[in-house]
């Protein structure tokens, strides 16, 4: 790349601010002639850096595409998709957790971690320290030299979202990463990324079908209409973060009031 183009891009993410994303008239058709579906759009949607925003909606409302267009897996259709001012890059501009793990079975826990240390190109020297404190933030410590297998599903994908925080981007995409899961472990899960994600200030989008799920995590929730997938709520969660208890969180009236409203958006949006 050109230096100036470098510089340029460059400004445009010190604008942006590292990890923030931004879509602009974005629509996403799947398909051509008879057979082509509109899933997304048109949606226009700015999300701030360090902003946690969780997109709900019902099945097949196009939740998924919107995560896949701000990750550079798909182009859209129509419109334009910019993360820190730039075009994402896949695998470059965003850590991305599934909704499952999709670990190297073979591996170690440690080896699924360099592996991503190797990909995100930190100094090998550097690894034993990146990987010690990518497994403590997630509560995995302990863990390195077990095989995949030998650990449980909530421990796998917390080895995901490890890996997903190792390349350093200041994009966080998490598609319904729960969602195969206990409540208990659920529940131990959205913690960690409550926590995770506070502390490093990342952006994040996440996907999910569970207004508790949103009102736990988000500091903004987007509520999709049926497909296609437009903005029908664009709400701020105002709840306090950092110094409160998830389950003093959990049990305050605020919380209970907010996902009845979610609740009962997400119904409508699925049913207008
Ligand atoms: N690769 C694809 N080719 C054709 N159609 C697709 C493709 N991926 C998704 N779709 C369709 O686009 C629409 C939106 O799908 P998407 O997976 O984005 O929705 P979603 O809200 O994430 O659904 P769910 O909550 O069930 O995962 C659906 O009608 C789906 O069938």
């Amino acid at each position: 790349m050109p230096s100036h183009e470098l510089t340029a891009s460059r400004d445009e993410a010190d604008a942006a601010g590292a990890g923030a994303v931004r879509l602009d008239h974005v629509t996403h058709r799947y398909g051509r002639g008879g057979e082509a579906l509109t899933a997304v759009g048109p949606v226009d949607l700015t999300v701030p850096a360090g902003e946690f925003l969780v997109l709900v909606g019902a099945s097949g409302c196009g939740k998924s595409t919107l995560l896949r267009l701000i990750a550079g897996f798909e182009q859209p259709t129509h419109g334009s998709v910019r993360v820190s001012g730039t075009g994402p890059r896949p695998g470059r501009t965003a850590g991305v957790v599934f909704q499952t793990p999709r670990l190297f079975p073979w591996r170690t826990v440690r080896g699924n971690i360099d592996l991503a240390l190797r990909y995100a190109g930190v100094d090998r020297a550097l690894w034993p320290r990146c990987r010690a404190e990518l497994l403590g933030r997630v509560g995995l410590e302990g863990t390195e030299k077990r095989r995949v297998w030998e650990i449980s599903g909530g421990q796998q994908q917390r080895v995901a979202i490890a890996r997903a925080l190792a390349a350093e981007n200041p994009l966080l995409l998490l598609d319904e990463p729960f969602a195969a899961l206990d409540a208990l472990t659920r529940e131990r899960l959205q913690e960690d990324v409550r926590r995770v994600t506070d502390r490093t200030g990342r952006t994040t989008v996440f996907v999910t079908h569970s207004a508790d799920e949103a009102v736990f995590l988000g500091s903004r929730i987007v509520v999709l209409t049926r497909s296609p997938g437009t903005v029908a709520l664009d709400l701020p969660i105002t709840l306090p973060r950092g110094d409160i208890g998830a389950e003093e969180l959990r049990g305050s009236p605020e919380f209970a009031e907010l996902r009845t409203h979610v609740s009962h958006a997400v119904k409508a949006a699925a049913a207008a």
